[in-house]
């Protein structure tokens, strides 16, 4: 399938915006008090573009508060009316979506879990038909920039060109400091693939525990990212789901006030000279690598010959085990993360087995 995708920029579907998008509000819609106190106090913050509440909400686990349902759509439209703020709440099935397009919401989001399952995004898909509604979807559970791709792809052959992707992090698969683990490689990837795309990210799944929120957002401007969805509440002590990673909405402004907006460019000639000097010396040390790898499989592919003659096999563990406590050591001297050494060495040896066994096999 052909990625030219064209797809709004986020002004169009919301003209007023002057900085990177911003989506706040509960984790869960509670109580119509509840929804709306926290809507008033967002709504004098201008950095808060849409608010956000979880009606229909999928846990983990049977037995969690589940959304209040239905009633949190008439909650939003009072939220909209009230603040004139745009609202937008997750959607995981077709009756979902057509509840929600029936209440008129300005945004609907497909959750993490939701994208993971081609059958649910395109039951939702085929309801959005026609509605030219925004929808953001979140990236699935698991790093798989194709199923991403393909929950862009299906809402998106249903009509629907205001699509922003959100990252909200991975199932982790071991102990990690967050609760969803951010995997800055899919979203590159993303980017990549879908150029014109805008990813915005949501700390507060990445997170799990406010403590974490700042680095997080701050990382999203970093890497160039739209926007950020924060969950906040007006008592997150108190809150129904997710208590812990919500913020009230004073602390989201002083978490704001702290953030760097960085941008694409610096339109700044000085800046720009200096950045072509220094990208001109690593396009030559690049040059310089590769002809020093490709001196260096020349010589792996004379070895593989010489063993082949001898009948000696290409794997030679002890050599490799050598070699890579001597290159991460020398990594370390020279100030380099052990992981790209590793991870290079790795790649360049896998590279030298290959070349190598094909020599034993196919002359
Ligand atoms: C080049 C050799 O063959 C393999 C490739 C290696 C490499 O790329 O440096 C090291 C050990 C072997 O597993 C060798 O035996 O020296």
């Amino acid at each position: 399938m052909k990625t030219t995708f064209e797809i709004n920029p986020i002004k169009e579907w919301l003209p007023n915006l002057n900085n990177p998008l911003l989506i706040s509000g509960p984790c869960s819609l509670e109580t119509e008090q509840q929804t709306l106190e926290t809507a008033r106090l967002l709504a004098k913050d201008p950095r808060v573009f849409v608010y956000r509440g979880g009606i229909w909400k999928p846990r983990t686990r049977p037995g969690s508060f589940e959304g209040v349902g239905s009633i949190g759509l008439k909650w939003l439209q009072m939220v909209k009316k009230e603040t004139g703020l745009p609202v937008g709440t997750e959607v995981a099935n077709a009756h979902h979506t057509e509840e929600a397009l029936k209440a008129d919401l300005d945004v609907l989001w497909i959750g993490a879990r939701s994208t993971a399952s081609p059958f649910v995004v395109q039951e939702i898909a085929d309801v959005l038909k026609g509605s030219n509604k925004p929808v953001l979807i979140k990236n699935p559970v698991n790093p798989d920039v194709q199923l991403w791709m393909g929950a862009i792809e299906r809402v998106y052959q249903a009509g629907i060109k205001s699509i922003v992707a959100i990252h909200r992090g991975f199932t982790p698969f071991r102990e990690t400091k967050y609760r969803n683990y951010p995997n800055w490689k899919t979203v590159i990837e993303l980017r990549r693939l879908l150029p014109n795309l805008p990813i915005i990210c949501d700390p507060s799944h990445i997170a799990g525990k406010r403590e974490y929120l700042f680095e997080i957002a701050q990382k999203s401007f970093d890497m160039g990212m739209d926007g950020l969805m924060l969950e906040s509440h007006i008592d997150p002590s108190c809150a129904l789901s997710d208590a812990s990673q919500q913020l009230t909405p004073a602390d989201l402004g002083k978490l704001l006030d702290r953030l760097v907006i960085r941008h694409q460019d610096a339109n700044n000639p000085d800046f720009e000279n200096r950045l072509d000097m220094l990208r001109s010396r690593i396009d030559t040390l690049d040059a310089e690598l590769l002809e020093m790898l490709s001196s260096r499989v020349a010589i792996v592919k004379q070895i593989g010959q010489y063993k082949k003659h001898n009948n000696v096999t290409a794997l030679q563990i002890n050599r490799w085990s050598q070699l890579m406590d001597n290159r991460v050591k020398l990594g370390k001297k020279l100030d380099l993360n052990e992981s790209l050494v590793k991870t290079l060495f790795q790649l360049i040896h896998e590279d030298s087995v290959r070349l190598q066994t094909d020599i034993m096999d196919t002359e």
